[in-house]
Parts: C-alpha cells; structure tokens; sequence
C-alpha cells in the first residue's frame, strides 16, 4: 500500500489559543476525492490553512506530501506548496496581470528556467481548464468562472499530489460553479487527489465523493448525501 497523501492523527487545529478541532483522525489516499463541509466557523479553513502551513500543527501527528506537519520550518513551506495545488474562493490571481503571465510568474518563482518548457506547460494548464484562447487577457477582464479556472490552472503547474480546495465556487452562480465542478470531477478522474471544503449541498448530492464534516470540534467522516 502506497504511504497517503494525507495523513493526521490526534491533530488539534488551533486559531491563535482558541481549539477549533480536537483529535482530527484523516487518512487521504491517492486518487481520493473529499469534501469537507460543515458550517460556518465550524472550522474547515482552520484545518485546510494548517495543511498548507498556514497555521502550525502545535498537537497530534500529520504528514502531508511527505512533509512533517509538526516540524514544518517557514523555509520549507514554499517547497510544501509546490507538491500541492491550492485554490481559494477569491481566485487570488494578479489582477495587474495577463493570464499567461500570471501562470509564468510561479513557474519562475518555482525554478523553471527555459522558455519554451514554459510556454508548453502553460499551454498544457490552460487547454485542461478551457482557457487556452485567452492567454493574453488581463485577469480583470474575465469573469469569475474564467477565474476560477486560471487558479485551477495554476494549481495544475507544479503537477502536484493534493489539490486543496477551499470553497472554490462560494463566489461563483451556480451554473458557473457547476462548470468548475464538472472541470475538478475531470481533474479527479484524470488521477488527481482533492481535498474541497465547499456549502454547497447542491454540488454534493449531484456529484457524490466522500464527505468529511465539521462539527462541534470535531471530523468525522459522514454519508454521501447528508446535509451540511
Ligand atoms: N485569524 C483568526 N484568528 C482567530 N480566530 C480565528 C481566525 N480565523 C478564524 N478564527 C476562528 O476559528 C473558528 C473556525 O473558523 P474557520 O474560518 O476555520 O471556519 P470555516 O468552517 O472555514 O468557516 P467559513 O465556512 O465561514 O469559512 C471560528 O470560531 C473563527 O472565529
């Protein structure tokens, strides 16, 4: 069996002295996709900004992408964040920017030297999100789906093990959420591993996946279809 991508034991989630989840208990393995739901303040950004390195794992045990959690240093954590693929509800994109450079700006902030590499991997992102076509618009210019999908995309870049999701069409309409969905259910499918803390109920009872929620300070793991 492959080591998990994913994988905390007793782990506290804390904001500042305030416990926002006791005794966290997740495996995620490679190819898994699950939601985190659960209502506002319940904790799911709490424990998605302590995967990233956001916040520190001060208790319990958690390796992700084969980092250690507890002994995470600052230095390491942009190394961390090349083995995993984050996307935020507000897109979080250079507004100043085109789309291509947008894309450029972290394959050069993650090492990639030569041109024409990329050019063929940002050509590559763009076409499996559909945006291909607009490489040139300023990000400003396109609408929050199209956004959202540039952030999908450069999720994609580094070609990482995890996606962390969170609440990726909270600013969408729900036709334009549908489609971003639909585009991560192909993400899913073509191997990815996703983790998408998401309110929307809808989403779920249409595309059933595993389901982790927040609740009273607590994970737990519930059925596909219950309610958030
Ligand atoms: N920066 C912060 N400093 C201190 N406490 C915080 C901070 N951010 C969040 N909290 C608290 O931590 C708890 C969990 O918040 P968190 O944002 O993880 O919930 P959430 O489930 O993601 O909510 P939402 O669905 O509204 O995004 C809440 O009680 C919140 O008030």
């Amino acid at each position: 069996m492959e080591k998990p991508v994913l994988y905390l034991e007793n782990a506290d989630i804390y904001q500042r002295d305030n416990l926002v989840l006791s005794k966290v208990n997740l495996t995620v393995n490679k190819g898994d996709f699950y939601y985190l739901i659960g209502k506002t303040g319940s904790g799911k950004s709490s424990l998605m900004k302590t995967l990233y390195g956001d916040l520190k794992l001060q208790r319990g045990t958690g390796t992700i992408v084969d980092f250690d959690l507890k002994k995470l240093q600052e230095k390491e954590i942009p190394f961390l964040r090349r083995k995993i693929g984050i996307v935020f509800q507000d897109f979080k994109l250079l507004n100043d920017r085109t789309v291509f450079e947008n894309l450029e700006f972290v394959l050069k902030a993650t090492g990639w030297k030569k041109k024409d590499d990329i050019k063929a991997k940002i050509n590559e992102v763009l076409d499996k999100v559909g945006m291909q076509s607009k490489y040139y618009k300023k990000t400003y210019e396109l609408s929050g789906g199209e956004q959202q999908r540039v952030a999908i995309a450069r999720a994609l870049l580094n070609d990482p093990e995890l996606i962390l999701a969170d609440e990726p069409t909270g600013n969408l309409d729900p036709k334009t959420s549908l489609e971003v969905m639909i585009l991560l259910n192909e993400i899913h499918k073509s191997g990815k591993t996703i983790l998408m803390a998401t309110h929307d109920y809808q989403l779920i009872v249409k595309f059933k996946q595993k389901t982790l929620k927040c609740e009273g300070g607590e994970l737990f793991e519930v059925a596909q279809q219950a309610s958030i």
